[in-house]
């Protein structure tokens, strides 16, 4: 177009002097024809105004309908992520309500952490059963029944997921996005509703990462018109009826007529006028909206608005100014023929005039960002407006004689050429096709070309393609962004638990393909909680990424590696026959993240727990064997940890046995059946009971009496040793503050209670409390605690001492080493376990008990004898010269009041 107008320019400059001008044209016709000419100037600069114009418009609708496509998408796998999980929790509850263990599911669907703010479940009549989070004090009574998804759920025996409004939560106060689904008891009867609190802030700051433009949108919405989530957000915006608002006109009145759509509407909230584009969500009540700004897509327009303006008065004025030379030029050539050099003048004056167009309208080309380019029938580019420098780095001049199929990302080339063929067929008029081209420097950008056809003003004929071409990168990274945010987890980068059960729905369909075998391996690291607790999070994080690193680099490249949430790991072993190849890998991922990690200078070690479920090519439920692998994993950590095991039929069963045992244990806390016994302590000089050592009870109602040794490895492994413990230290201490004489009181303290923060306060307390003086307590501690973190434990133990409280070590000889241990901390008693005393008349033990007894006495420690049962064995440790004595030979562990009579018997017996 450009060229073709410079060459007429020559040929007219050519003539100039040789031609005179337009010889038969009237005055009348001159008039005329400038005015045409005026008027079909401004027709095009009118006509490409308007088509700009729609452009940009159209071109918006697409994006917003692009942009609302990957947001329905990703708020989809959001809330179906959220309903998987309580579908699981459904399920596992209709199938044995009794056995369902709410708390369990909890802990491991960490993935809802984040995104939920809390998970509750209510029975059938709308009273608080469990929840992630208890109820702030006070709260405790409060009923759901009011809750339009407590209402509808309980009327419709099959309903699926409930989407409720946003509204105020009753555990925080805070508004939450509430879905629901029903629970069923056997016979069908209503159960009761499980509850999924979502973040509405959290989808609010996922929509934000969504580029809209400053004055953009990104809205969800319900069926009823109300308000879930928003980006921006407003004032109280959950409690608005949108429907209402915009009644007749905003995106109710559209979906009426289809399920997703675009529109323009000025909103009520902030009266932007606004393109929208709108979808519904999968098959869920809900609808988002993404609206782009009108005022802020037109800006480019209005600049183009601006200029053509100038060009057209200009071309307008020059028209004019042809115009009256032209006449006055009629009137010499008829006055005399002399006048023949002043029309060649004329003609010189229009050849200027024409350059003045020419400049005009290049002067509007070459001041739009986009690259305008003109290519003959052939799309080989002709004319390159300067914007390419920007764009794609080169020169125009380079790009002249050049066809665009050379500038484009291979993998999008075919279905270019595909776009370029229908044009040159054509098939179609105008294009418009987004694909990578390669910018000069090498770098690969989107960009998005429209294409429209040109024909030849006399003919008609199709002589060209004038095509605009954009930089789209930023807009494309973004919707990539989306995609990728969805499926993978932020920390580190590994799929998360959707983009995991796709891969195990492709496993699966894979291995029935080929017929081959495959693992799922569910892995928990052991001690990172302390670490979290200790290092803090950061360090936490850390870490994390790090375990992510070396599963990643163990795991072959067929292989997924996922994080499903928290510290929780699992992996797809593809092409896995045999159990041996699955135990191998899991061998080498133990060994791999048993190696100390490096955190900031600070060295971690911990250990990482795995359960595998072997897979074959028949399995039909992939959801059943991460089941399967977790309650594999559950074993595993309940058999030691650092290990791994194979799920086996007929584990869920005992699993679930534990799991009870574990409620009934958090049930007991709560309501007292804790009881403490109280086990007298001889001196073996004086034969006086000196003190007492507190042993736990637990009175189960229907088990009767359960001995310690039954649930506090339990109560270790859950952590609920924490409060069980500090609970014995108060009550012991309460106790012991009422007996006469000084008597003292032995506690025993868990190893897991020194992991944790808090036991050095719990003594304070226990004392404070009591008034008990702090030389009458005794703790009594294994060996266990000084093989975890011995330095930390030894500058505990050096504190509590400094307290006044006295230290024990106890069940003395059952360890691996216990020599060294008595030299990393100066005890004030050594407890020879009760397995010693046993075999005291074997010659072996007796030496034991001796060399224990000379180095107690070397050390200046009270050495006392547990279990003596028989008069021999009390006459055998007082002859090795043990201390003290304790054993049912004397009495067994007594409930309060008896140990006082005991006491009582004991004093009046000696008065
Ligand atoms: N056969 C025989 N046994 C005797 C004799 N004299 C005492 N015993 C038993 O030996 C155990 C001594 O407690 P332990 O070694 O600290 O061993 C305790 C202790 O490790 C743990 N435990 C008990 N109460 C607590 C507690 O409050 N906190 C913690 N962390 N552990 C506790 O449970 C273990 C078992 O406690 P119990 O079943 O009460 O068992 C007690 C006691 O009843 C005897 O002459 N013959």
């Amino acid at each position: 177009m450009f060229n073709r107008t410079a060459r007429s320019t020559e040929e007219s400059g050519h003539i100039n002097s040789a031609r005179p001008s337009a010889p038969g044209w009237s005055k009348d016709g001159l008039i005329l024809a400038t005015f045409i000419a005026i008027s079909l100037v401004w027709a095009v600069l009118g006509y490409h105004l308007h088509s700009l114009k729609q452009t940009i418009r159209e071109q918006t609708h697409r994006d917003v309908t692009n942009i609302s496509i990957g947001v329905e998408k990703h708020v989809e796998r959001l809330l179906v992520g959220v309903d998987q999980v309580m579908r699981f929790i459904v399920d596992d509850y209709q199938n044995d309500p009794e056995a369902f263990d709410f708390a369990a599911w909890l802990r491991r669907s960490t993935s809802l952490e984040g995104l939920t703010t809390q998970v509750s479940m209510y029975n059938a009549a709308g009273e608080l059963q469990a929840s992630r989070t208890p109820p702030a004090p006070g709260l405790a009574t409060f009923h759901v029944r009011d809750r339009a998804y407590f209402q509808a759920l309980s009327a419709d025996p099959n309903p699926g997921l409930y989407v409720d409004r946003t509204v105020r939560g009753r555990f925080t106060g805070r508004y939450v996005l509430q879905t629901a689904r029903r629970l069923n008891r056997r016979d069908g009867s209503f159960a009761g509703v499980i509850v999924t609190s979502i973040d509405p802030n959290y989808l609010s700051n996922q929509f934000k990462a969504v580029d809209v433009g400053s004055q953009g949108s990104i809205g969800l919405f319900g069926y009823d018109g109300y308000i879930r989530a928003r980006y921006p957000q407003i004032e109280d915006m959950y409690e608005r009826n949108v429907a209402s608002l915009n009644a007749g006109k905003g995106v109710f009145a559209h979906l009426a007529h289809a399920p997703t759509g675009t529109y323009e509407l000025q909103s009520p909230f902030d009266q932007v006028t606004r393109v929208f584009g709108y979808r519904t969500v999968g098959s869920l009540p809900l609808i988002v909206t993404v609206g782009k700004s009108l005022e802020e897509v037109m800006l480019p327009f209005w600049d183009e608005q601006r200029l053509a303006i100038v060009a057209g008065l200009s071309i307008t004025a020059l028209l004019l100014s042809l115009l009256a030379l032209r006449l006055r030029a009629l009137k010499r050539d008829r006055l005399h023929a002399a006048a023949l050099a002043e029309a060649n003048q004329t003609l010189y004056e229009k050849e200027k005039i024409a350059r003045a167009a020419e400049a005009h309208f290049r002067l509007l080309a070459e001041n739009t960002t986009d690259v305008i380019i003109w290519c003959d029938s052939d799309i080989t580019h002709k004319y390159v407006s300067p914007a390419v420098r920007n764009v794609l780095g080169y020169e125009p001049e380079e790009l002249i004689g050049t066809r665009p199929l050379r500038f484009v990302h291979p993998d999008d080339a075919e279905a270019y050429a595909r776009v370029l063929r229908d044009l040159t067929s054509g098939r179609v008029e105008q294009a418009v096709t987004a694909q990578r081209y390669r910018r000069k420097d090498g770098v690969d950008i989107w960009v998005e070309i429209s294409f429209s056809v040109t024909r030849e003003a006399v003919t008609s004929q199709r002589d060209g393609y004038v095509a605009s071409l954009r930089d789209i990168t930023a807009r494309k990274e973004a919707e990539l962004q989306i995609a990728h945010m969805a499926t993978h987890d932020a920390l580190t980068g590994l799929p998360n638990r959707l983009l995991f059960r796709d891969r195990l729905s492709q496993e699966r369909a894979n291995a029935k393909r080929h017929g081959n075998g495959f693992a799922v391996l569910a892995c928990d690291l052991d001690r990172f909680k302390a670490v979290n607790d200790k290092l803090g999070h950061p360090a936490g994080d850390k870490l994390l990424a790090l375990v992510a690193e070396r599963l990643t680099a163990e795991a072959r490249d067929v292989d997924t590696v996922a994080r499903l949430g928290g510290d929780e790991f699992a992996i797809i072993l593809s092409w896995v026959n045999d159990p041996q190849a699955a135990s191998l890998a899991a061998e080498r991922l133990i060994g791999a993240l048993g190696r100390p990690f490096d955190i900031d200078g600070v060295t971690v070690s911990i250990g990482v727990s795995i359960g595998i479920a072997l897979a074959s090519a028949e399995v039909e439920n992939t959801d059943s064997l991460l089941t399967n692998a977790d309650i594999a994993l559950y074993k595993a950590k309940s058999t030691g940890r650092n290990t791994f095991r194979f799920y086996e039929a007929g584990m869920d069963a005992m699993v679930a046995k534990r799991t009870n045992l574990e409620l009934d244990l958090r049930d007991a806390l709560q309501r007292g059946d804790f009881v403490l016994h109280y086990q007298p302590v001889i001196d073996l000089a004086s034969d006086e009971a000196v003190g007492f050592e507190a042993l736990l009870r637990w009175q189960h109602p229907v088990r009767g009496m359960v001995s310690p040794a039954d649930f506090i490895p339990l109560a270790e492994e859950t952590g609920l040793i924490t409060t069980l413990g500090a609970w014995a230290l108060r009550e012991a201490c309460r106790e012991a503050a009422s007996w006469p004489h000084d008597l003292s009181v032995a506690v025993n303290v868990s190893a897991i209670q020194f992991q944790q923060p808090g036991l050095e306060q719990s003594v304070m307390h226990a004392l404070s409390a009591s008034g008990l003086p702090a030389r009458r307590l005794e703790l009594e501690i294994t060996e266990s605690v000084l093989m975890q973190d011995a330095q930390a434990v030894v500058a505990c133990l050096h504190r509590l001492r400094g307290l006044g409280v006295r230290i024990a070590l106890d069940d003395f000889g059952t360890g691996y080493s216990s020599l060294s241990y008595l030299r990393q901390f100066p005890f004030d008693k050594i407890k020879i376990d009760r397995s010693f005393i046993r075999e005291i008349g074997d010659p072996d033990a007796a030496a034991i008990v001796r060399a224990v007894v000379g180095l107690g006495t070397h050390l200046g420690i009270a050495i006392t004898a547990e279990g003596v049962e028989t008069r021999e064995q009390l006459d055998q440790v007082r002859s090795e010269g043990c201390t003290e004595v304790q054993g049912f030979l004397f009495s067994q562990p007594l409930p309060a009041l008896d140990a006082l009579r005991f006491i009582d018997v004991r004093l009046s017996s000696a008065a």
